[in-house]
């Protein structure tokens, strides 16, 4: 069975982008695991675009009281600044069941890449033995589609990593084109050799319901995906009709108001 992590990102772009606090990112992560779902994910970034601190820490005490995982992705290696802590500083204080170390820099709009498995493996080996001494399961962001990114994926084993998560926004690329066949070959092959070498297999980035199937049909052994672009948007449409619905009762009644 496949864990199901909601990511919560979405619902505090939508916060911002008015101030204020609706709508309401845990009021939302209670809505999807009173769904059923495994888990939580957010990825907060260091100009706090959208999650921050105190979200994190709120969905950390959420995670913790529902006995769920928290999954907290970040690049570990991004400066501490005002009103972001930094990525482990975020861990030590909300021990997060999962910390899922993603190589992205600020100027980028969303994660687009893995590590550089033989380029970066010394500089992450320290950083995942704390994170494990945090009691933190650590996964490392993989490429699958690029030879020269995935060639020493054994390398976050030897470096103590527990689990890979698979970026599979190239696989969702590939899918809208109708093209997916080859890419899906590449990764269930890095996924084999992930797991042959000791190490449990993530994946997210772009999952959606249309493709979700297809990736897990062919890719052997996923543990767990983590999902927020497309499940809030479906969720926007799936809930509109209702929604306009309730607005539309409001009104009724009003008319019916002998006093308006
Ligand atoms: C690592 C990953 O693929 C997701 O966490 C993704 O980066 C979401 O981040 P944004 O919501 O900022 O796009
Ligand atoms: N790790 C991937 C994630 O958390 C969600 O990515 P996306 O579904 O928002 O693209």
């Amino acid at each position: 069975m496949t864990f199901l992590s909601v990511n919560v990102n979405k619902i505090a772009v939508l916060r911002n982008s008015r101030g204020g606090s609706e709508p309401d990112v845990v009021q939302a992560a209670r809505a999807c695991l009173d769904a059923g779902a495994h888990g939580i994910t957010v990825h907060p970034r260091p100009d706090a675009r959208h999650i921050r601190a105190a979200d994190v820490y709120a969905l950390g005490g959420l995670a913790g009281a529902r006995g769920v995982e928290f999954n907290l992705e970040g690049n570990p290696f991004a400066p501490p600044r005002e009103g972001y802590p930094g990525f482990l500083a975020l861990c030590e204080a909300v021990r997060p069941a999962q910390a899922t170390l993603v190589p992205d820099g600020d100027d980028q709009l969303t994660s687009d890449h893995g590590f550089d498995f033989l380029r970066d493996a010394g500089r992450l080996q320290p950083l995942v033995r704390q994170l494990r001494d945090m009691g933190c399961r650590v996964s490392l962001f993989a490429d699958a589609w690029d030879p020269r990114r995935s060639e020493g994926i054994e390398h976050a084993a030897q470096i103590g990593a527990d689990r890979i998560e698979l970026y599979t926004g190239p696989y969702a690329d590939a899918f809208d084109r109708g093209e997916q066949a080859c890419m899906l070959e590449r990764f269930a092959a890095i996924a084999r050799r992930a797991q042959a070498a000791g190490l449990g297999v993530n994946a997210g980035h772009d999952l959606s319901q249309a493709n979700l199937g297809a990736f897990l049909a062919a890719v052997p052994g996923v543990l767990e995906v983590s999902i927020g672009h497309a499940l809030i948007g479906e969720a926007l449409h799936a809930g509109l009709s209702a929604t306009v619905r309730g607005y539309l009762a409001i009104l009724d009644r009003a008319a019916g108001d002998p006093y308006r």
